[in-house]
Protein backbone atom coordinates (compact mmCIF):
# COMPACT_ATOMS: atom_id res chain seq x y z
CA UNK A 1 0.00 0.00 0.00
CA UNK A 2 1.23 3.16 -0.76
CA UNK A 3 2.08 6.21 1.66
CA UNK A 4 -0.19 9.09 2.01
CA UNK A 5 1.56 10.84 4.67
CA UNK A 6 5.26 9.40 6.38
CA UNK A 7 6.27 11.36 9.21
CA UNK A 8 10.09 11.18 9.92
CA UNK A 9 11.02 12.11 13.41
CA UNK A 10 8.53 15.50 12.85
CA UNK A 11 8.00 17.94 15.93
CA UNK A 12 7.14 20.91 17.15
CA UNK A 13 8.51 22.91 20.18
CA UNK A 14 7.06 26.31 21.75
CA UNK A 15 9.91 28.27 23.43
CA UNK A 16 10.10 25.70 26.56
CA UNK A 17 6.98 23.50 25.49
CA UNK A 18 7.30 20.35 23.45
CA UNK A 19 3.97 20.65 21.65
CA UNK A 20 4.98 17.64 19.51
CA UNK A 21 7.42 14.77 20.02
CA UNK A 22 9.63 13.84 17.01
CA UNK A 23 7.03 11.30 15.65
CA UNK A 24 7.64 8.60 13.13
CA UNK A 25 4.53 7.45 11.40
CA UNK A 26 2.91 6.14 8.41
CA UNK A 27 -0.96 7.36 7.05
CA UNK A 28 -1.87 4.54 3.82
CA UNK A 29 -3.44 6.48 0.71
CA UNK A 30 -7.31 5.52 0.86
CA UNK A 31 -6.97 5.59 4.43
CA UNK A 32 -9.12 6.87 7.00
CA UNK A 33 -6.88 7.77 10.09
CA UNK A 34 -7.66 9.02 13.68
CA UNK A 35 -6.32 11.38 15.70
CA UNK A 36 -7.51 11.08 19.74
CA UNK A 37 -6.19 12.29 22.52
CA UNK A 38 -7.00 14.80 25.49
CA UNK A 39 -6.81 18.36 25.18
CA UNK A 40 -3.21 19.50 24.70
CA UNK A 41 -1.81 16.38 23.23
CA UNK A 42 -0.58 17.97 20.18
CA UNK A 43 -3.30 17.08 17.29
CA UNK A 44 -3.86 20.20 16.00
CA UNK A 45 0.07 21.66 15.96
CA UNK A 46 0.73 17.97 14.16
CA UNK A 47 -1.91 19.03 11.65
CA UNK A 48 -0.73 22.62 11.42
CA UNK A 49 2.79 21.66 10.80
CA UNK A 50 1.33 19.31 8.07
CA UNK A 51 -0.19 21.70 6.00
CA UNK A 52 1.88 24.42 6.33
CA UNK A 53 0.63 26.83 9.06
CA UNK A 54 3.58 25.52 11.40
CA UNK A 55 7.19 25.40 11.00
CA UNK A 56 8.54 22.15 12.28
CA UNK A 57 11.39 21.97 14.72
CA UNK A 58 12.84 19.33 13.56
CA UNK A 59 12.54 16.36 11.26
CA UNK A 60 10.82 16.02 7.74
CA UNK A 61 7.48 14.50 6.23
CA UNK A 62 6.37 13.49 2.97
CA UNK A 63 3.26 14.07 1.54
CA UNK A 64 2.46 11.69 -1.58
CA UNK A 65 6.36 11.16 -1.73
CA UNK A 66 6.64 15.78 -1.56
CA UNK A 67 9.04 16.41 1.36
CA UNK A 68 7.27 18.84 3.68
CA UNK A 69 10.55 20.80 4.25
CA UNK A 70 11.45 21.23 0.74
CA UNK A 71 8.13 20.59 -1.55
CA UNK A 72 5.72 22.79 0.49
CA UNK A 73 4.17 24.66 -2.41
CA UNK A 74 3.43 21.23 -4.54
CA UNK A 75 1.81 19.95 -0.49
CA UNK A 76 -0.72 22.82 -0.44
CA UNK A 77 -1.94 21.46 -3.68
CA UNK A 78 -2.63 18.04 -2.48
CA UNK A 79 -3.73 18.74 0.95
CA UNK A 80 -6.90 20.30 2.33
CA UNK A 81 -7.90 21.53 5.76
CA UNK A 82 -11.59 21.83 6.81
CA UNK A 83 -10.19 23.69 10.46
CA UNK A 84 -11.97 23.32 13.97
CA UNK A 85 -13.23 27.16 13.74
CA UNK A 86 -15.35 27.53 10.67
CA UNK A 87 -13.85 29.10 7.62
CA UNK A 88 -16.63 30.92 6.11
CA UNK A 89 -16.96 34.32 5.41
CA UNK A 90 -19.97 34.71 7.54
CA UNK A 91 -22.00 37.92 5.20
CA UNK A 92 -21.43 35.53 1.78
CA UNK A 93 -23.97 33.25 1.09
CA UNK A 94 -23.19 29.01 0.51
CA UNK A 95 -22.54 29.93 -3.41
CA UNK A 96 -20.62 32.92 -2.77
CA UNK A 97 -18.34 31.21 -0.34
CA UNK A 98 -17.76 28.37 -2.74
CA UNK A 99 -17.12 30.76 -5.63
CA UNK A 100 -14.53 33.00 -3.64
CA UNK A 101 -12.68 29.66 -2.43
CA UNK A 102 -12.13 28.46 -6.14
CA UNK A 103 -10.99 31.86 -7.12
CA UNK A 104 -8.52 31.91 -4.57
CA UNK A 105 -7.31 28.66 -5.87
CA UNK A 106 -7.15 30.60 -9.23
CA UNK A 107 -9.66 28.79 -11.31
CA UNK A 108 -11.33 30.87 -13.95
CA UNK A 109 -14.94 31.95 -13.84
CA UNK A 110 -16.37 29.26 -15.28
CA UNK A 111 -14.83 26.59 -13.78
CA UNK A 112 -15.11 28.34 -10.58
CA UNK A 113 -19.41 28.50 -10.96
CA UNK A 114 -18.95 24.44 -12.35
CA UNK A 115 -16.69 23.38 -9.07
CA UNK A 116 -19.61 25.52 -7.21
CA UNK A 117 -22.27 24.02 -8.73
CA UNK A 118 -20.68 20.53 -8.54
CA UNK A 119 -20.40 20.61 -4.82
CA UNK A 120 -23.60 21.73 -4.39
CA UNK A 121 -25.00 19.23 -5.15
CA UNK A 122 -22.71 16.73 -3.82
CA UNK A 123 -23.01 18.21 -0.37
CA UNK A 124 -27.29 18.63 -1.09
CA UNK A 125 -26.82 22.53 -0.56
CA UNK A 126 -29.43 23.67 -2.56
CA UNK A 127 -31.76 24.92 -0.13
CA UNK A 128 -29.34 27.10 1.44
CA UNK A 129 -27.20 28.10 -1.36
CA UNK A 130 -28.52 31.93 -1.05
CA UNK A 131 -28.25 31.69 2.72
CA UNK A 132 -25.70 33.73 4.51
CA UNK A 133 -22.91 31.53 6.01
CA UNK A 134 -23.60 33.06 9.52
CA UNK A 135 -27.36 31.89 9.39
CA UNK A 136 -26.61 28.49 8.63
CA UNK A 137 -26.86 25.66 11.52
CA UNK A 138 -24.02 24.45 12.73
CA UNK A 139 -24.31 21.03 11.02
CA UNK A 140 -24.67 23.48 7.36
CA UNK A 141 -21.89 25.49 8.60
CA UNK A 142 -19.58 22.25 8.81
CA UNK A 143 -20.67 20.84 5.77
CA UNK A 144 -19.67 24.25 3.84
CA UNK A 145 -16.55 24.23 5.58
CA UNK A 146 -15.96 21.07 4.06
CA UNK A 147 -17.14 21.45 1.02
CA UNK A 148 -14.61 24.90 0.61
CA UNK A 149 -12.17 22.60 1.69
CA UNK A 150 -12.65 19.97 -1.00
CA UNK A 151 -12.78 22.64 -4.31
CA UNK A 152 -9.39 21.98 -5.42
CA UNK A 153 -9.87 17.99 -5.79
CA UNK A 154 -7.59 17.74 -2.42
CA UNK A 155 -5.91 14.06 -2.33
CA UNK A 156 -5.74 14.19 1.45
CA UNK A 157 -7.82 15.92 3.57
CA UNK A 158 -7.57 17.18 7.08
CA UNK A 159 -10.89 17.27 9.23
CA UNK A 160 -10.07 18.94 12.54
CA UNK A 161 -12.83 17.80 15.14
CA UNK A 162 -15.44 17.97 12.11
CA UNK A 163 -18.72 17.19 14.42
CA UNK A 164 -17.68 19.57 17.45
CA UNK A 165 -20.90 20.85 19.15
CA UNK A 166 -23.07 19.11 16.62
CA UNK A 167 -26.11 17.19 17.80
CA UNK A 168 -26.86 13.69 17.09
CA UNK A 169 -28.81 13.61 13.79
CA UNK A 170 -26.14 16.70 11.86
CA UNK A 171 -23.29 14.31 13.69
CA UNK A 172 -24.75 11.06 11.88
CA UNK A 173 -24.97 13.14 8.27
CA UNK A 174 -22.33 13.99 8.71
CA UNK A 175 -20.36 10.45 9.22
CA UNK A 176 -22.37 9.23 6.17
CA UNK A 177 -20.86 12.15 4.18
CA UNK A 178 -17.46 11.24 5.19
CA UNK A 179 -17.86 7.90 4.44
CA UNK A 180 -18.84 8.92 1.21
CA UNK A 181 -15.50 10.59 1.25
CA UNK A 182 -13.58 8.29 1.49
CA UNK A 183 -14.01 6.63 -1.49
CA UNK A 184 -11.98 9.27 -3.11
CA UNK A 185 -9.52 10.59 -0.41
CA UNK A 186 -7.42 9.94 1.88
CA UNK A 187 -8.98 11.61 5.78
CA UNK A 188 -7.15 12.59 8.78
CA UNK A 189 -9.70 13.08 11.23
CA UNK A 190 -9.38 14.76 15.17
CA UNK A 191 -12.12 14.27 17.33
CA UNK A 192 -12.82 13.81 21.17
CA UNK A 193 -15.86 11.73 20.46
CA UNK A 194 -14.65 8.36 20.92
CA UNK A 195 -17.61 6.57 19.14
CA UNK A 196 -16.73 8.61 16.27
CA UNK A 197 -13.41 7.52 15.67
CA UNK A 198 -14.77 3.65 16.15
CA UNK A 199 -17.18 4.48 13.51
CA UNK A 200 -15.08 6.11 11.20
CA UNK A 201 -11.69 5.11 11.31
CA UNK A 202 -9.24 2.49 9.85
CA UNK A 203 -6.91 2.96 11.83
CA UNK A 204 -6.26 5.43 15.18
CA UNK A 205 -3.75 7.13 16.96
CA UNK A 206 -4.03 7.98 20.63
CA UNK A 207 -1.75 10.82 21.58
CA UNK A 208 -0.62 12.45 24.81
CA UNK A 209 1.72 15.27 25.56
CA UNK A 210 3.03 15.17 22.16
CA UNK A 211 3.40 11.60 21.76
CA UNK A 212 2.00 8.21 20.61
CA UNK A 213 0.52 6.51 23.54
CA UNK A 214 -1.10 4.18 20.88
CA UNK A 215 -1.77 2.56 17.41
CA UNK A 216 -3.94 0.84 15.49
CA UNK A 217 -7.43 -0.79 14.83
CA UNK A 218 -10.04 0.36 17.32
CA UNK A 219 -10.59 -3.97 17.99
CA UNK A 220 -6.09 -4.07 18.17
CA UNK A 221 -6.14 -1.34 20.54
CA UNK A 222 -8.63 -2.95 22.80
CA UNK A 223 -6.90 -6.18 22.86
CA UNK A 224 -3.82 -4.49 23.79
CA UNK A 225 -5.11 -2.72 26.58
CA UNK A 226 -6.73 -5.79 27.39
CA UNK A 227 -10.09 -3.65 27.82
CA UNK A 228 -13.85 -4.67 27.16
CA UNK A 229 -14.75 -1.57 25.16
CA UNK A 230 -12.85 1.01 23.29
CA UNK A 231 -13.83 4.21 25.80
CA UNK A 232 -11.62 2.01 28.12
CA UNK A 233 -8.91 1.43 26.46
CA UNK A 234 -8.51 5.10 25.16
CA UNK A 235 -8.47 5.82 29.65
CA UNK A 236 -5.97 3.14 29.85
CA UNK A 237 -3.40 4.57 27.12
CA UNK A 238 -3.91 8.55 27.79
CA UNK A 239 -3.77 7.55 31.99
CA UNK A 240 -0.74 5.34 31.77
CA UNK A 241 -3.05 2.42 32.92
CA UNK A 242 -3.87 4.17 36.22
CA UNK A 243 -7.35 4.31 35.00
N1 LIG B 1 1.17 28.94 19.39
C1 LIG B 1 1.44 28.27 20.52
N2 LIG B 1 2.28 28.77 21.43
C2 LIG B 1 2.57 28.10 22.56
N3 LIG B 1 2.06 26.89 22.89
C3 LIG B 1 1.21 26.36 22.00
C4 LIG B 1 0.85 27.01 20.78
N4 LIG B 1 -0.03 26.19 20.10
C5 LIG B 1 -0.20 25.10 20.88
N5 LIG B 1 0.55 25.21 22.01
C6 LIG B 1 0.63 24.19 23.07
O1 LIG B 1 1.00 22.97 22.48
C7 LIG B 1 0.29 21.88 23.08
C8 LIG B 1 -0.49 21.12 22.02
O2 LIG B 1 -1.59 21.92 21.58
P1 LIG B 1 -2.58 21.45 20.43
O3 LIG B 1 -3.52 22.58 20.19
O4 LIG B 1 -1.81 20.93 19.28
O5 LIG B 1 -3.34 20.25 21.14
P2 LIG B 1 -4.65 19.48 20.69
O6 LIG B 1 -4.35 18.03 20.87
O7 LIG B 1 -5.05 19.90 19.31
O8 LIG B 1 -5.69 19.97 21.75
P3 LIG B 1 -7.29 20.20 21.64
O9 LIG B 1 -7.88 18.83 21.66
O10 LIG B 1 -7.58 20.96 22.88
O11 LIG B 1 -7.57 20.95 20.38
C9 LIG B 1 -0.60 22.51 24.16
O12 LIG B 1 0.06 22.40 25.39
C10 LIG B 1 -0.72 23.95 23.73
O13 LIG B 1 -0.91 24.79 24.84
Amino acid sequence: MNAAIELQGLSKRFKEKVAVSPMTLTINQGELFGLLGVNGAGKTTLLNMLSGLAKPSTGDALVLGHSLSKELPSIRKLLAVSPQETSIAPNLSVRENLLLMARIHGFSKEKSIEKTEALISQFSLQPYEHQRGKNLSGGWQRKLSIAMALIADPRILFLDEPTLGLDIISRRELWAMINKLRETTTIVLTTHYLEEAESLCDRICIMKDGEIKALGTVDELIITASKENFEDAFVHFVTGGEL
